[in-house]
């Protein structure tokens, strides 16, 4: 549904985006994920035609965006980080207003209100924008986006600035959108991508970096080679074995976890799977091993791996 090929963007000397590909497949909801400053909204700006790109190519639909912009945008529902609202309009002149703008062609009634039930803003329908809470304007952002029934949405960070209440709203009304929309969601907030994206594109510093499912990206970080365990056994008898284990890089000692059970940190050089090895070697001894498992990685951890930032970008 959506195809970007090699797309930078330069100002001046420096490029906000460089070289960047990826796909997304239709009914996919994709996260854009990166710190403040990474080209998230550099993206999506050329993705919507808003910007245009230096060099590269993007297409929605099978239509480039860059060559054929209008046509292009007929596909596409745009949730800027600053979504454009008049605050001295109601929702019923907004809505009506961008109605007319986009050139939908469904019928008008029925479609502004199908919308407003699906981002539920019928009870504030009548009401001034600048009187609204932020979750209902960013919900109004979001009608404005559903208009004229595109495939795809493009939402750039669309929980920033919201209460946790308006966070979780939105998110679900993300993953229920999600449903009959190829979706792209920017954000620099993991638990964010974690809780509504099938697929994650981490982006750092205007390049890609990373690109799979959240669980995906957390697994290849992992690998298996590095491990935690626990035995029944003695804990000096058994450091010693495990110390002379194949492939060793570091073994470390973590105490007595339950009586006469002592847990062990394993880990082993990269590509290494040393699991059947530690399962025999302690069963010929006759030490039961009471768990083993692998030092898994959150996605914050990954996404620190990856970009080798030292913390995430400060807004929430
Ligand atoms: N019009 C511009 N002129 C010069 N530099 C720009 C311009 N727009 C963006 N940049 C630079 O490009 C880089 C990427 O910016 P972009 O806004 O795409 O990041 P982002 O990931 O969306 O971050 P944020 O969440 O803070 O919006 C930044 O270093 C920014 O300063």
């Amino acid at each position: 549904m959506i195809e970007v090929k090699n797309l930078s963007k330069r100002y001046g000397k420096n490029y906000a985006v460089e070289d960047i590909s990826f796909s997304v497949k239709e009914g996919e909801i994709l996260g854009f994920l990166g710190p403040n400053g990474a080209g998230k909204s550099t993206t999506m700006n050329m993705l919507t035609g808003y910007i245009s790109a230096t060099s590269g190519s993007a297409s929605v639909a099978g239509i480039d965006i860059l060559e054929n912009p209008i046509e292009a945008k007929k596909h596409i529902g745009y949730l800027p980080e600053l979504p454009p609202l008049y605050l001295d309009m109601t929702v019923k002149d907004y809505l009506d207003f961008a109605y007319s703008l986009k050139k939908v062609s469904l019928p008008k009634r029925a479609h502004i209100q199908e919308i407003c039930g699906l981002v539920k803003i019928e009870d504030v329908y009548g009401r001034l924008i600048g009187n609204l809470s932020k979750g209902y304007r960013q919900r109004v952002g979001v009608a404005q986006a559903l208009l004229g029934n595109p495939d795809v949405l493009i939402l750039d960070e669309p929980t920033v600035g919201l209460d946790p209440k308006q966070i979780i709203e939105i998110r679900n009304l993300i993953k229920h959108l999600g449903k009959g929309h190829t979706v792209i969601l920017s954000s620099h907030i993991l638990t964010e991508v974690q809780a509504v994206c099938e697929r994650v594109v981490v982006i750092n510093n205007g390049q890609i970096v990373a690109d799979g499912t959240p669980d995906d990206l957390s697994t290849a970080m992992t690998a298996d080679h590095k491990l935690i365990i626990r035995v029944a056994g003695p804990s000096e008898d058994v450091y010693k074995m495990l110390s002379k284990l194949p492939h060793l890089v570091e073994i470390t000692r973590n105490g007595q976890k339950e009586p006469g059970v002592f847990e062990y940190s394993i880990e082993t050089e990269a590509g290494t799977d040393i699991r059947k090895e530690i399962f025999n070697r302690l069963s010929d001894r006759h030490w039961p091993l009471m768990a083993m498992r692998t030092n898994d990685l959150t996605l914050e951890d990954v996404f620190l791996q990856l970009t080798g930032e030292k913390q995430m970008g400060g807004r929430r």
